[in-house]
């Protein structure tokens, strides 16, 4: 759990990770989540994909090409990186680190071997896998999005193995299996999470001295 100060002198924001196989249901959840919780700042990555109908650059990832990306893991941009289903994906170091410093909680949807990388730089990171109800499901999900070439999705849900393999690495694991359950659980761990940061940082640091030396 955080207790760094910020650079205002207040609490230092929490880092969540979300993480889950292609298709299970992460970003439908998160975007949910965002409008439940929209203090929340949702880390915008950088990634070689090519943008999918629809996909906007800086609102849904910055589209780099290969050669962009390869500089910019040179210069040490990014806090994590990694090559999922053959693109690869990062996450600027200097906006999640302004935004925490800010205090501001981030959120991230990266995989399994990013969120395995920021628990090195950032123990106090709090992470959560979701996982499809059942593989079919997962597959209906994939298919039925209607947003990726039949090979693209046989690949997804190829990996998907490998990727369920590290769900247990994660502080928290839900089922997508109904929508709302699942959100109403993702938001009761950010709610726990934000409400134990609370009590050990300074955020309520003038109510409580306020508490504390009024008669
Ligand atoms: N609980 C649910 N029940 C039924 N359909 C769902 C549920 N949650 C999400 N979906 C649908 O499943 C599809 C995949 O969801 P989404 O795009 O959020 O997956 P994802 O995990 O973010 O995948 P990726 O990692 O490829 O971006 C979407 O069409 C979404 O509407
Ligand atoms: N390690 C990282 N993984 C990331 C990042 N941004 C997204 N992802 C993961 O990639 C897959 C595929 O995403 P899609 O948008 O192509 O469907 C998914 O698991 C994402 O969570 C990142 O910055 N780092």
């Amino acid at each position: 759990m955080s207790t760094h100060t910020s650079s205002a002198g207040g609490a230092e924001g929490t880092l969540f990770i979300v993480a889950a196989p292609s298709g299970a249901g992460k970003s439908t959840l998160v975007n949910a989540l965002l409008e439940r919780e929209p203090s929340i700042s949702l880390s915008i990555s950088h990634t070689t994909r090519p943008p999918r109908p629809g996909e906007q650059y800086g609102r849904h990832y910055y589209f780099v090409e290969r050669v962009e990306f390869e500089r910019e893991v040179g210069e040490g941009i990014f806090l994590e990186h990694a090559e999922v289903h053959g693109n690869f994906y990062g996450t600027s170091r200097k906006t999640v680190q302004d935004l925490l410093q800010q205090g501001r909680d981030v959120l991230l949807e990266i995989d399994w071997q990013g969120a395995a990388q920021i628990r090195k730089a950032k123990p106090d990171v709090v992470s959560v896998f979701i996982l499809p109800p059942s593989r079919a499901e997962l597959e209906r999900r994939l298919r039925g999005r209607g947003s990726d070439s039949a090979e693209v999705i046989e690949r997804r849900l190829r990996n998907s193995r490998g990727e369920i393999a590290h769900a247990h690495e994660f502080d928290y694991i839900i089922v997508n299996d109904l929508f709302e359950d699942a959100l109403d659980s993702l938001q009761a761990i950010v709610r726990a999470v934000r409400q134990r940061s609370a009590l050990q940082c300074q955020r309520h640091e003038s109510l409580i001295h306020e508490l504390l030396t009024e008669t």
